[in-house]
């Protein structure tokens, strides 16, 4: 496509070529054209969004070039004429394309640019609804390429509207002075218009530029969310990665804030540009018609004038702002920071709630609590201190800047009788507009400084997921076995994330049928070689061999209770359609849990809502229903009496014949209920795991 462009780019320089040599046809034409086709084919290796962007002012310099160099050879119709775009727009696009080309070659930006990139290459199929214009499905590019297009084509749109508003007022505060009844009410029907469109377009741009964020949004997060829960990354990275890397942060919030501001970022420097350049070019010609003495010098011969006197105020407002307001950002970021513990903190007493309250520890927590919000109730203040001043200097200038330009213009409108009053009401507003947006492009390091820690926060999470994909190849590997009577491992030697040795070297072998009872100390290192059995420890040297195509289904001593129905907690981690109803009544009658079969609906937290051995005898359900060929029970019937824990077991045997039971646990009461013991042991320091006479146990622990 971009190379059509660059095609189309060479045959336009030839055809403006030719209207400068045999028409008014102005000679930037063809060398913008010429430029443009070098830079559309280069800009093909780049991202797809940044190649569409150049594309797409490629293209409309293209249709100015045509339009300008056809009114220029007398083509356009006199009626026309007035609704032409305005002089240079078609320098203006061509110049947008080059700015757009170079802005790849900043380090900072292109690592904002590789980081949105991906989406708008996304080939996913999704829904783009459109209310009125219903539904589409298409490629997620499609939806995000096109939406910010037509975005960009709106905000051209609302300059241009600004423009006509700017020269409709010149024309209704002139007819009112000159008490032209015809023209008011002529501009005030132009103004009932463009105002009409103003609103009309607004509406469109709200929702389709939030409609391009959501979209964006829940792609990216389900990249993370795909990155981080894929490879058990999520459990490895809390492993490796320390507590500071904070995922939920960074998938919610940081995901969200990086889609919204570049959007934003990139549609509010286009726009502030665009009209940056449409009122420069006014108060550029304004200030020639505009004579303006100080003492004996006439400010109008310096070119432009009221465009530098405007620069120059923007530059001593942003820089009075940024002296009052310089503390806030680091203040807004320790906000943010002291808000989140707060939460945090709230939510783990929630969780903890029977802890908390068994243990009496209310005034504790509340102590802890308003400790923390201490910190939150000191920022505040000091945040508003700082907002009122910089609040009371931002509306004084505000309110200012309702007359300024006017004091600044009024000793040049009293002393000349020749000019209208249209004509200082329009150079008021543009002078307004042109400090406006130079005030913002001053203003704008503020909110990058924001926008850099978002980037950064992302930038290590794709850091922190990256190390522990790289390190999956190290470490413990588990294959698939060709042994399919047993589960053995060769060389198996665990170490603590720190590197410190836990079990040395250790060959085991457990045999289909058999059930294997696992003991040794507390800390020893027991769940820590179920979880490598399991796959998910990742410390250590060895080979773990699983017989090919067979499942190892590991259940600790507690059970985590997804939050939903019943049906949910006993079918997880299916869906919790994955069975059928009088599958589920069934595993709860044989776990002993038939009084439940009426609540399979029951939306709980369960983990309040059922006792300890209540929530171990629903792990068990999971087991029954998943019948996994390995089963690792640790503690995993701990909180059930020996009864209890028997019967449960029996029906293991019974319901699952073809699952191997590996279990651990302190209880003599196992013994009856094993075939064969290995036991850990921890004498000078590192575990070494043997066999053991499984009756000694209980004796010999
Ligand atoms: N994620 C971890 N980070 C650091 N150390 C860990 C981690 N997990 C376990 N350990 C350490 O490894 C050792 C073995 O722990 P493990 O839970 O395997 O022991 P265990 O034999 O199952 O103990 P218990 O019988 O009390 O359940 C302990 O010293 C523990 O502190």
């Amino acid at each position: 496509m971009i190379r059509i462009l660059a095609g189309l780019s060479i045959l336009a320089a030839l055809g403006f070529g030719a209207g400068t040599t045999f028409s008014t046809a102005p000679v930037y034409l063809p060398i913008a054209a010429i430029i443009l086709a070098g830079v559309l084919a280069l800009s093909a290796r780049l991202p797809t969004i940044m190649s569409f962007l150049i594309g797409l002012f490629a293209l409309s310099f293209l249709l100015l070039g045509a339009i300008t160099a056809a009114n220029e050879a007398g083509f356009v119709p006199d009626v026309l004429v007035p609704f032409l775009p305005p002089p240079h727009a078609a320098l203006v696009a061509a110049a947008l394309a080059l700015v757009n080309y170079g802005v790849c070659f900043i380090p900072v930006v292109r690592g904002v640019i590789d980081k949105a990139a991906p989406y708008f290459e996304a080939r996913e199929s999704s829904e783009l609804e459109l209310g009125w214009f219903g539904t589409w499905r298409m490629p997620e590019r499609w939806i995000g390429l096109g939406l910010f297009a037509v975005i960009i084509v709106l905000n051209v749109i609302q300059v241009y509207l600004t423009v006509l508003f700017n020269y409709n007022n010149n024309k209704l505060f002139t007819a009112l002075q000159d008490k032209d009844v015809a023209t008011f009410w002529s501009a005030i029907l132009t103004f009932s218009i463009v105002a009409a469109i103003y609103i009309i377009r607004y509406m469109f741009e709200y929702y389709l530029t939030e409609l391009m964020r959501v979209h964006w949004r829940r792609w990216l997060t389900k990249r993370y969310l795909d990155e981080w829960l894929g490879n058990k990354t999520h459990y490895r990275m809390a492993l490796q990665a320390g507590p500071t890397d904070n995922p939920d942060q960074r998938i919610s919030e940081d995901v969200r804030d990086f889609v919204a501001n570049t959007t934003g970022f990139y549609v509010q420097i286009f726009v502030t540009s665009l009209t940056l350049y449409a009122f420069i070019q006014i108060l550029w010609s304004i200030s020639a018609q505009f004579p303006y003495r100080i003492g004996g010098f006439d400010l109008s011969v310096i070119p432009g004038y009221l465009v530098w006197m405007s620069l120059a105020l923007a530059v001593i407002a942003t820089m009075v702002s940024h002296l009052i307001g310089r503390q806030l950002v680091g203040l807004n970021f320790r906000k943010q920071k002291v808000e989140a513990d707060f939460r945090f903190n709230l939510v783990r007493v929630r969780e903890n709630t029977e802890q908390i309250a068994l243990l009496n520890g209310e005034t504790t927590e509340t102590g802890g609590l308003m400790h923390r919000f201490a910190a939150i109730f000191r920022i505040t203040i000091d945040l508003a201190i700082r907002q009122v001043k910089l609040g009371s200097w931002v509306n004084g200038f505000g309110q200012a800047m309702n007359v300024l330009p006017l004091v600044l213009l009024a000793p040049a409108y009293f002393t000349n009788a020749a000019m209208k009053l249209g004509s200082l009401t329009q150079t008021n507003q543009a002078f307004g507009q042109v400090m406006d947006s130079f005030s913002f492009f001053i203003n704008f390091y503020s909110s990058i400084a924001e926008y850099k820690a978002i980037l950064n926060r992302l930038t290590t999470f794709d850091q922190a997921i990256a190390k522990v994909e790289a390190s999956r190849m190290q470490g413990i590997g588990v294959e698939p076995g060709k042994d399919r009577g047993a589960l053995s491992t060769t060389d198996l030697a665990l170490t603590l994330p720190d590197g410190r040795p836990l079990l040395d070297k250790a060959a085991l072998v457990f045999r289909r049928g058999e059930r294997t009872l696992v003991t040794g100390p507390s800390g020893s290192g027991k769940t820590t070689l179920f979880r490598a059995l399991s796959g998910i420890w990742p410390f250590g040297s060895g080979r773990i061999e699983v017989p090919e195509g067979e499942t190892v289904m590991l259940l600790p001593q507690r059970p985590y209770m997804p939050l939903g129905s019943l049906r949910a907690a006993l079918a997880y981690p299916s869906p919790e359609t994955a069975y059928p109803d009088d599958a589920l009544r069934a595993a709860l009658e044989t776990v002993g849990l038939g009084h439940l079969d009426d609540q399979l609906d029951r939306a709980e937290n369960w983990t309040n809502a059922l006792s300890g051995g209540e929530q171990q005898r629903v792990a068990i359900v999971r087991a029954l229903l998943r019948k996994p060929q390995w089963l690792f029970l640790d503690e995993a019937t701990a909180a059930l009496d020996e009864q209890a824990e028997a019967a449960v077991y029996e029906a293991l045997r019974r319901a699952l014949p073809q699952t191997t039971i590996v279990s651990i646990g302190h209880r003599s009461s196992l013994v009856a209920l094993h075939d064969r013991r290995i036991a850990i042991e921890t004498e000078g320091g590192t575990g070494r795991i043997a066999d053991a006479p499984l009756q000694a146990f209980g004796t010999a622990g």
